[in-house]
């Protein structure tokens, strides 16, 4: 079966994209993990209601352990992730074990959390099942929530393999549709000039996506994002680009409690604001009145959620893992695919953050 190989200084392994990919999993498990002796699937209710019998008869000849998690974010917390430790130590799982993380990429950060730490780190294999997913499955951060930061307790642990099926999608809601097409538009962006243009040229309806442009977008952003990935698994650098919009959507996120705004919708205001930024610091061409008319078509909200505000958005952002000694590093574009991280001055934010808001 074709696959996407992912390449970095820890691990290299293939990503399978397609419908059907579910049924080369168990071949993969018997070549690669010959002595394997337990397997265990986290996912959680919207998944597992859905496709969870169509996992379990593929691995029927494993025995797999299924333990169900909180919807959404509300799964990456402390006391889910010790759930899933202590259900790993009842069934006696051992270091020849295996994880099985199915679903958004709630349930792929926080699955691979576990695999990370438990015994010192157990294999694991990500099973993506959003649109979103096809960005958190890849590259190995892996991590829980902090209620004063977001994945700010975790790991780069990178999986054995990516089984992206994408039969699974079609039962995604909307909003789960623009959250996961944020960071497919990001992934253009940064990086790639040609794919933006076709996005903003042939995406008008997230509902109506036909399977040819899915699977395109999809393969585009897992391969913009490998080539990344692979130069700087441990985001000593260039890594940073992939955060683009994130210093503000975490903010959001944070602020106005996990898993009320959605990440994809988060970090879609987050790009609005950094490509304002963009426009204004470094003079660009950029056709911002385009791109907010573009996305406020495909259903997003374009302004920072009502009751939060600039002076806590702005102290969220000071606590960003790309922070350097309490000075914010944002990401920002001189141009399409030329993204640029830059020191930004607390106050100028402030008066900027103010300013977007009343946009
Ligand atoms: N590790 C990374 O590199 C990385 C990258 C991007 C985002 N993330 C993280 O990923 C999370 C968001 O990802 P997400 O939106 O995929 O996560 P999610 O797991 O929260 O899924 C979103 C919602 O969709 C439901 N769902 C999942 N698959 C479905 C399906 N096929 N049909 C119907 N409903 C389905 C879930 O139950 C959940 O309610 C955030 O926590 C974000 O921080 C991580
Ligand atoms: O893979 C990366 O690197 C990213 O930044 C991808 C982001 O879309 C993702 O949301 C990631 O989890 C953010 O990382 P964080 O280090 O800012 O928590
Ligand atoms: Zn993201």
């Amino acid at each position: 079966m074709e696959s996407l190989q992912i390449h970095t200084d820890s691990r290299s392994y293939p990503v399978f994209v397609g419908e059907g990919v579910i049924s080369a999993l168990p071949n993969f498990l018997k070549t690669h993990f010959p002595s394997l002796t337990k397997v265990v699937i986290f996912t959680d209710g919207n998944v597992g209601e859905r496709y969870l019998p169509a996992l379990e008869s593929v691995l029927t000849e494993f025995h797999p352990y299924t333990y169900i998690i909180p919807n959404g974010e509300y799964a990456k917390t402390f006391d889910v992730y010790q759930s899933c430790l202590t259900y790993c130590l009842e069934k006696k799982l051992d270091r020849k074990s295996l994880v099985i993380a199915f679903g958004g990429g709630a349930v792929g950060d926080l699955s691979g959390f576990v695999a990370a730490t438990f015994m010192r780190g157990i294999p694991f294999v990500q099973m993506p099942t959003t649109i979103l997913a096809h960005d958190s499955a890849v590259g190995g951060k892996v991590a829980i929530n902090h209620p004063l930061g977001k994945n700010m307790i975790g790991a780069f642990y990178q999986p054995e393999a990516v089984f992206y099926d994408l039969n699974f999608l079609s039962s995604l809601s909307h909003v789960e549709r623009r959250s996961g097409f944020a960071e497919v538009i990001k992934h253009g962006l940064i990086q790639d000039e040609a794919f933006y243009q076709w996005l903003l040229t042939n995406i008008s309806d997230l509902t109506a996506l036909t399977f040819e442009q899915l699977e395109y977008m999809l393969k585009k952003g897992i391969q913009i994002k490998s080539v990344i990935v692979s130069q700087d698994e441990k985001e000593k650098g260039i890594r940073a680009f992939l955060n683009f919009g994130h210093t503000l959507g975490h903010a959001i996120e944070a602020e106005a409690g996990y898993g009320k705004v959605t990440h994809g919708e988060a970090v879609l205001i987050g790009m609005l604001f950094a490509l304002k930024l963009s426009n204004k610091l470094f003079n660009t061409s950029f056709h911002y009145e385009k791109f907010k008319t573009w996305v406020e078509q495909l259903g997003y909200n374009t302004s920072i959620p009502e009751g939060l505000h600039p002076q806590s958005l702005l102290e969220r952002m000071k606590q960003d893992k790309k922070a350097v000694d309490g000075h914010i590093q944002y990401v920002l574009l001189e141009r399409i695919g030329k993204p640029v991280a830059v020191p930004l001055d607390d106050q100028f934010l402030l008066t900027e953050l103010k300013q977007f808001q009343q946009d």
